[in-house]
């Protein structure tokens, strides 16, 4: 059973965590020249700009009461000056922040990527393709506006603060601690709303997880729904997903603007005060306020509440990364389950004998899928494998690949448990055709050449030949490098499979797993298939699930399997003679194709 699915919500964390922020620290920590060099420019141009309202003052106090017209001047030019230099520093700055945050956003993303190709097929059969993918992509870029300016602006600003108050503090000191008065109150609220401010973030980013999983999903089975006509319950289904989506949002920023209003009222307020006791101190001719003080002094209050905004911004842009950063982690965090053990040697050049010794496999735990399978494949021998649906078949050829770990029992080939070997050089030389024939998207050629990335094109085209998949491809408009969509779309199910028989046979593996690798090909075809399938089965061992039993009829050895369990094994002469599973399924397979008139002439070949 999933996990998850996209109506279920992932669950949160109950703190802050701190943690996080120290990881992204450690994608930071590359770049800190880059970033100490941004930070130093900054600081000199909020310095600078500092000295604006002194020199007004000046201007206001000095030289306008003494008509120094050429002081004006001179004082209007370093402030032309000034302002360039600040100019050039800010987009040299948006020059490197950009490019530092895209690089250290490209090195989470592929951090992300790269272990999820580790990650065992359980990690997937757990939980929605979407809720990965929205990890990858969007929440990923949702850390790049906080990397590229958020973390410099903030250092900056907190720098211009200081600067600030210094420069307050060195006109007057009374004025200043009136406008310091309005910061205790801005902590009051960021204290009352920070913990309700961070969890609805979280629960937003939830929300779009949910729907980017819907999405994904019904993108996926849209011809099922089509097919089904359930394509207003599904617009109901996203409807009620998206409405979440952007009431769990909306809520999460409503937390955000209470920031804004409150710093705005705050720095009214203080701004009003300082202007009525400033005026107030001036006509009762309190020493040390003038005129020019008191407007150097409204310029620098202006500037004050400037960063305090940026920090409170960027406050809110850490409670909404640390909502994506919990996902980002947790992925890249989600242990491989399915690893190799210390120690563990590449596996030499297989010959083939491949041995299940009392296998016990559960997914779920608790849940026994396979109990106890006993049997030996010797070099060269092809097994089928029969049953029932949902009999344990395709879990058995699963596990000699080590898509999942056993609960118990050993899987030896040549005699090597394959727990011992590196799971890349095991499954390098094995040829395996899943029943999902997967096409990527790109030429034919290219989705061929995928069972061996060494491959000449004469050699791919020599493995189409041998799985009659040559003539198909011939037949489209460019051949081998018709370029086909993901998942293949433009191809029938039989030509998917042809492809994927062809991927699988150019690995040249010694141990060969088809799983349902012909049930999508018409019969005259793989009657043709049939020959040159026994031509590649030579010389290898090869595991195959058909449920068309004439695919099966010439394999040295067939295993019925039910709930888990080998009921019965032999070849077919022996299995027909025993008059058991096989024999009963053979027969009224049989006499069902037999019934249908057009497949009489086809049974007479012996296609069945
Ligand atoms: N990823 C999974 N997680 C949990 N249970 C699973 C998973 N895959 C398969 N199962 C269960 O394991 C059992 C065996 O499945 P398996 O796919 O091996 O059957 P099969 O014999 O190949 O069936 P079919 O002929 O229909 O392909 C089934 O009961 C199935 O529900």
């Amino acid at each position: 059973m999933a996990r998850n699915k996209y109506d279920i919500d992932e669950t949160l964390q109950s703190e802050f965590n701190f943690e996080q922020l120290k990881r992204l620290y450690s994608y930071i920590k590359p770049h800190r020249k880059e970033m100490y060099f941004t930070v130093l420019l900054m600081i000199i141009s909020s310095a600078l700009g500092m000295f604006t309202p002194r020199i007004l003052m000046k201007i206001m106090d000095d030289y306008i009461p003494d008509k120094n017209i050429r002081g004006v001047v001179t004082i209007s030019l370093i402030l032309m000056l000034l302002n360039l230099i600040i100019v050039v520093i800010l987009r040299l700055k948006i020059h490197i922040t950009t490019n530092l945050g895209q690089s250290i956003i490209h090195q989470i993303r592929s951090d992300i990527f790269n272990h999820l190709q580790e990650l065992p097929f359980s990690y997937y059969d757990d939980r929605p393709h979407g809720k990965i993918q929205v990890r990858v992509v969007n929440y990923v870029n949702s850390l790049s506006d906080l990397l590229s300016n958020g973390i410099i602006n903030t250092i900056t600003d907190l720098f211009s603060l200081i600067f600030i108050v210094i420069f307050m503090l060195s006109i007057n000191i009374r004025l200043t601690l009136l406008c310091l008065l309005g910061l205790p109150i801005l902590m009051a609220v960021i204290f009352f709303i920070k913990t309700k401010q961070r969890i609805a973030w979280q629960i937003s980013s939830n929300k779009s997880s949910n729907l980017n999983a819907y999405i994904a999903e019904s993108i996926n089975g849209i011809r099922v729904t089509q097919s089904f006509v359930r394509e207003e319950e599904n617009i109901k289904i996203f409807n009620s997903l998206s409405g979440k989506y952007s009431d769990a949002w909306m809520k999460a920023v409503k937390y955000n603007f209470l920031l804004w209003p409150a710093i705005d009222n705050i720095s009214t307020l203080t701004t009003a005060a300082v202007y009525i006791l400033g005026v107030s101190w001036i006509t009762g001719d309190v020493k040390g306020i003038t005129v020019g003080v008191l407007i150097a002094f409204t310029g620098y209050i202006g500037r004050f509440w400037a960063p305090v905004n940026t920090l409170a911004s960027f406050y809110n842009s850490l409670l909404t990364a640390i909502s994506y950063l919990e996902r980002i982690f947790e992925t890249i965090d989600e242990p491989v389950l399915v690893k190799d053990k210390e120690g563990a040697f590449e596996m030499p050049p297989i010959k083939g004998t491949v041995e299940f010794k009392d296998v016990v496999f559960s997914y779920e735990e608790g849940i026994p899928i396979l109990n106890g399978i006993n049997f030996t494949a010797r070099q060269g021998e092809s097994f089928a494998i029969v049953g029932p649906t949902g009999a344990g078949k395709t879990t058995i050829i699963n596990l000699i690949s080590r898509f999942y770990n056993l609960d118990s029992g050993q899987i030896l080939i040549d005699g090597i448990d394959i727990n011992e070997v590196t799971i890349k050089s095991l499954r390098k030389q094995m040829g395996v055709m899943l029943q999902d024939s997967f096409i990527f998207s790109g030429t034919i050629m290219d989705n061929i050449r995928y069972g061996n990335m060494e491959a000449t094109n004469e050699q791919v085209i020599e493995a189409a030949k041998t799985v009659c998949a040559h003539d198909f491809i011939m037949g489209l408009e460019k051949g081998y490098d018709t370029e086909v969509n993901e998942r293949g779309s433009r191809l029938s199910a039989g030509q998917r499979q042809l492809i994927s028989f062809a991927r699988a046979l150019l690995a040249d593996p010694k141990i060969l797993i088809l799983d349902e690798a012909t049930s999508s090909i018409d019969t005259e075809t793989e009657i043709l298939l049939q020959e040159g399938l026994s031509r590649l089965l030579q010389g290898r061992t090869s595991f195959i699930i058909a449920h068309r039993l004439s695919t099966i009829k010439n394999s040295s050895c067939i295993l019925y399997v039910d709930k888990g369990t080998i009921l019965e094994m032999g070849n077919h002469e022996e299995l027909m003679e025993k008059e058991g599973y096989y024999n009963k399924l053979f027969i009224s397979q049989y006499d069902f194709l037999n019934k249908a008139p057009e497949n009489q002439e086809l049974c007479q070949q012996g296609a069945y």
